[in-house]
């Protein structure tokens, strides 16, 4: 009987394990980096594009406006000088519970000692009471019927243990208070990956607006900020802040920001609303929406937020909490399933913790990496790592390299013929011509694949059937016209393929704009090949496979590299 492994492609050759590493390997999963406090000048940036970052993300859940401007204006200067690609990404805030120590002095909690949780943020934080910014932890409060949390609809493999108030339609109508023998966590341990600085907390006692709890391990908390994660309760706060909004339509336009990854998303609705927001916001209309599945309520409500959404961010440090550790991994497959067969990027973040303060990643770590890369993801999402870790640079190499062995293995045939079997027939022609070109180029061992696109979407099919070469995607420009202005389209579209696995965009030369009747396409095509052997992944007498308009109709053409 022929078995085929689900994961590695075959044959399997033991050998192959012991072939040097190329070290320059550049990889098709993408690397997305935190920038902060330890990744923020010029020569660490220039650094992490060079290790193969290429997307920034500013988390706004710390740090300022100028801040984060400061950082963003060393990214420009780093880009200009490695002629490296990069997204911008902004993280919100959203309801994210936190505790703020304006003193910072490290705060130190007794095993089985007392600790008040109080919403008067006017407090100083002590070992005894820790102000937060939430009012809703003790208090049942009135709020609209939700629909939405009516059907609960899970990832269909996937069977969780889910909050009661979650599957009951009739407490609905209030939001539930924290009740005695409830946990909480609390920590740095989102921002650090150290678990020596976070803490379990067993709801006592509810006292009007204080919440009394125990403290179950001993723990020192330092640092100016604390995020608290409660699971068992629906935190009350709009998943686009007021505070989220305000530096949107600064922060954000001011620097046409490529992604907006929406922390908390909950519901296919949260997306709905920040979509509408963008959409207000000029150039921002053309912002993609990542939704950050980060508790169990984003989990539940999954496909209609992927059906929303223009990617999604499997926020594992969050979701890592809420769920019981023996599920995290089934999440992982069956979200990065429903996301590769919707054709729509995915994220995992919080792959190697221990490299924030080690030049070498545990060998689980490693692992989880590669099985990221196995099980689907277009990207990695690097956090305290690149943000605070004391080697970012070295993390961004480490992680290309082991997704770069990954994807060598990935067993590609059977994910083209799964992906295939998913859409079903009658295929679109624009997703036949775009998986054709993808076999093509597969049984002609093309070096690449080279795909002309306007607004993205042919080379997003493409980089859906997961072919095992480069996809170079040259981004045409568009004349568009707001009736004031006339303004080329282009770099939105170039700078989000930088989060989808296997596409490197290029922009093409708007004074040739490829009109698919002219001869101008052979002129960018050129351009292309060109670009294709200065980064090195084409050579002489390679073969290319070219996707392209002729006249009315697409075609796939295989051509032969003379010089
Ligand atoms: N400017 C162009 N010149 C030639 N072919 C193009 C151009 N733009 C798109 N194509 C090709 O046209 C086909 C359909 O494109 P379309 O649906 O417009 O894709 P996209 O939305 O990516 O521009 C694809 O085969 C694509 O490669
Ligand atoms: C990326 C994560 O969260 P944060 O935004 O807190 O870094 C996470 O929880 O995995
Ligand atoms: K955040
Ligand atoms: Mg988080």
């Amino acid at each position: 009987m022929h078995v085929t492994n689900l994961l590695l492609e075959e044959p399997i050759r033991m050998a192959s394990i012991l072939e040097p590493p190329k070290n320059n390997l550049s990889a098709m999963t993408k690397i997305v980096g935190t920038l902060g406090p330890k990744s923020r000048s010029v020569d660490v940036i220039s650094g992490c594009l060079k290790a193969g970052m290429s997307v920034a993300r500013f988390d706004f859940s710390w740090g300022d406006a100028e801040y984060h401007q400061e950082t963003l204006e060393n990214l420009k200067t780093s880009v200009k000088s490695t002629k490296k690609l990069c997204a911008v990404m902004l993280d919100t805030v959203g309801p994210e519970l936190q505790v703020v120590n304006k003193s910072e002095k490290s705060i130190a909690l007794k095993a089985e000692s007392l600790v008040v949780l109080t919403p008067d943020q006017g407090q100083e934080a002590t070992s005894d009471l820790l102000p937060i910014n939430y009012d809703g932890l003790a208090k049942t409060m009135i709020r609209k019927k939700d629909d939405n949390l009516d059907v609960p609809l899970y990832p269909s493999t996937v069977v969780f243990v889910v909050p009661m108030w979650l599957c009951c339609p009739k407490l609905h109508d209030s939001v539930q208070a924290v009740k005695k023998g409830d946990t909480i966590f609390l920590g740095q341990y989102l921002f650090t990956g150290s678990e020596t600085t976070s803490v379990w907390l067993e709801v006592s006692e509810v006292k009007e607006v204080d919440v009394v709890c125990t403290v179950k391990n001993a723990a020192v908390l330092s640092g100016s900020l604390f995020t608290l994660h409660v699971s068992q309760i629906h935190i009350d706060l709009p998943t686009l802040t007021d505070k989220d909004k305000e530096v949107i339509s600064t922060w954000g336009v001011r620097n046409d920001i490529d992604f907006l990854s929406l922390s908390y998303t909950r519901h296919a609705e949260d997306v709905r609303q920040a979509r509408e927001f963008l959409s207000t916001l000029g150039q921002l209309s053309q912002t993609q929406i990542f939704a950050k599945i980060e508790n169990i309520e984003g989990l539940t409500h999954f496909d209609e937020i992927l059906e929303e959404a223009d990617g999604i961010i499997l926020s594992r440090g969050n979701l890592g909490i809420d769920l019981p550790p023996e599920k995290v991994f089934l999440f992982q497959k069956a979200a990065l399933y429903k996301c590769n067969m919707a054709g729509k990027p995915a994220v995992v973040t919080r792959v190697v913790d221990s490299m924030t303060d080690n030049l070498r990643p545990t060998r689980a770590e490693a692992t989880d990496v590669a099985n990221a890369v196995l099980d689907g993801t277009d990207a990695i999402l690097l956090g305290a790592e690149t943000l605070r870790g004391l080697y970012p640079i070295e993390t961004i190499s480490t992680v290309r390299r082991i997704c770069a062995e990954a994807e060598k293995v990935f067993n590609q045939d059977l994910y083209f013929k799964k992906t295939s079997k998913y859409v079903g027939e009658p295929m679109s022609h624009l997703e036949s011509i775009a998986s054709s070109a993808v076999r093509a180029a597969i049984k002609t061992k093309a070096s690449v694949i080279i795909v002309f696109t306007s607004t993205g979407k042919a080379a997003r099919l493409i980089a859906k059937y997961r072919p095992t070469m480069p996809v170079i995607s040259v981004v045409v420009p568009r004349l568009i016209t707001n009736q004031l202005k006339w303004t080329f389209t282009g770099a939105f579209e170039a700078r989000q393929s930088l989060i989808v696995r296997n596409l490197f965009p290029m922009l093409a030369d708007p004074r040739h704009p490829a009109d698919s009747t002219s001869g101008s396409n052979e002129t960018v095509l050129k351009v292309a090949v060109e670009h294709g052997k200065a980064a090195g992944v084409i050579k002489s007498h390679d073969r290319v496979v070219v996707c392209q308009k002729v006249g009315d109709s697409s075609v796939v053409k295989i051509i032969e590299l003379e010089e």
